[in-house]
C-alpha cells in the first residue's frame, strides 16, 4: 500500500516540478506533465512527459554511474500512486548555490555573451563563431539561481571561487564538465545532440559531493536533432520546436502580445509526447512502456 501524496509536506514548487519532504533525511521530487515554452507555463499538459523525463533521468544517474542523490528505485514503495513514474526519491542535501553549466555549442544566453565581448563567463572564445557553432572542449557557464521568474545570471569561475572556496569550484567545474561530455557522448552517438545542460550538486551529512536535481533532461538541456545540424542555422528544439512553431505560426498568438498562449491542439500535444518518448528510447535503448506509473 503506498502512502498518498497528501502525507508529504510541500517544500517547493518549481515552474514543473514539485518538491515534498518524506521524512528528515529524504525528499520526493515530482516532474509534471507541465510544459513552458516563451517563459510561459502553457495551459495545456504534455501526458506522460514527467514521466519520460523521470526516466532520462534515472538512464543517465545509472549509466554515467556519478555518486547522486537518489534514494531508491522508480518503483519505490514511498512513491505515491498518484506519481509513479514521475517522483523520485532522493536524499536530502546541502544544496550547492550554483547552476552549473556546461556548453558543447554556443547558442542562448552564451552567444548573446560572445557577441557582446567574444567571451562566455570569462572563457574567452575564438573569433567568427555563430549560433550552434561547437565549443570544442566543451565549457563550464556557471550561473547563479535567479528569484523566481527571473533568469539566472552568468557569472564567471572566478565568482563561484568568491562564493564557494577554489577547491569545490574546481570540483564542480571538472565533474560538470565530465558528466556532460560523457552524457552528450552517449546521446550523439544515437543521434541526439546535448547542446548544453544544467547541473545541481548537493553534499550529504557525511560530506560528499552528490549530483542532485534533474539530469540531462531536456528541460535542464537543450536536446537538437542530430540529423538537422549545421553550424549557423536556427537550431530547432528536439522537444519544443513543435510547440514554438504552433504558438508563433499558427495559432495567431504572438510573444510580443503580453497574453499567455492559448491551448495546445491535441495533435500537437500527441506530436510533442511523442518526441518526449522517442528521445528516451533512442538515447537509452529502453522501451517506455516498461517505465513505471501510467495509464491506471
Ligand atoms: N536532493 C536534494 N536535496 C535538497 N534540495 C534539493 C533541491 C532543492 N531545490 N531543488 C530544485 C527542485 C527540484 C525539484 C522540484 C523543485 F520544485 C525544485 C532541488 C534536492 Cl534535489
Amino acid at each position: 500500500m503506498r502512502p498518498e501524496l497528501s502525507e508529504y509536506t510541500p517544500i517547493y514548487s518549481g515552474k514543473v516540478r514539485e518538491l515534498y519532504e518524506v521524512d528528515d533525511e529524504h525528499l520526493l521530487l515530482v516532474a509534471s506533465d507541465r510544459i513552458s515554452a516563451y517563459d510561459y507555463i502553457l495551459d495545456t499538459p504534455i501526458p506522460d512527459k514527467g514521466r519520460v523525463l523521470t526516466a532520462m533521468s534515472v538512464f543517465f544517474f545509472d549509466a554515467l554511474g556519478v555518486p547522486n542523490h537518489l534514494a531508491g528505485p522508480a518503483d519505490d514503495p514511498r512513491i505515491p500512486d498518484a506519481v509513479l513514474g514521475r517522483a523520485l526519491v532522493t536524499r536530502r542535501l546541502d544544496m550547492v548555490p550554483v547552476e552549473c553549466v556546461a556548453r558543447g555549442y554556443l547558442t542562448g544566453s552564451g552567444l548573446k555573451e560572445y557577441r557582446a565581448n567574444g567571451e562566455v563567463c570569462g572563457v574567452s572564445l575564438p573569433a567568427g563563431l555563430v549560433d550552434g557553432s561547437r565549443i570544442d572542449p566543451p565549457i563550464f557557464t556557471p550561473a547563479t539561481k535567479a528569484a523566481v521568474g527571473d533568469h539566472d545570471e552568468n557569472v564567471s569561475f572566478e565568482r563561484v571561487a568568491e562564493d564557494v572556496g577554489i577547491e569545490l569550484a574546481t570540483r564542480l567545474r571538472d565533474l560538470t564538465l565530465d558528466v556532460y561530455a560523457r552524457g552528450a557522448d552517449i546521446a550523439r552517438e544515437r543521434g541526439i545532440i546535448l547542446a548544453d545542460t544544467k547541473f545541481e550538486f548537493g553534499r550529504s551529512s557525511d560530506g560528499d559531493l552528490l549530483l542532485a536535481d534533474e539530469v540531462l533532461t531536456p528541460d535542464s538541456s537543450r536536446y537538437w536533432d542530430g540529423a538537422l545540424y549545421a553550424p549557423g542555422s536556427a537550431l530547432p528544439s528536439f522537444d519544443k520546436q513543435i510547440v514554438r512553431d504552433w504558438l508563433t505560426k499558427e495559432s495567431g498568438w504572438s510573444t510580443d502580445s503580453g497574453t499567455p498562449p492559448p491551448p495546445l491542439p491535441s495533435d500537437v500535444v500527441d506530436r510533442t509526447r511523442a518526441r518526449y518518448i522517442e528521445a528516451y528510447e533512442r538515447i537509452s535503448g529502453l522501451s517506455f512502456d516498461d517505465w513505471p506509473g501510467g495509464a491506471a
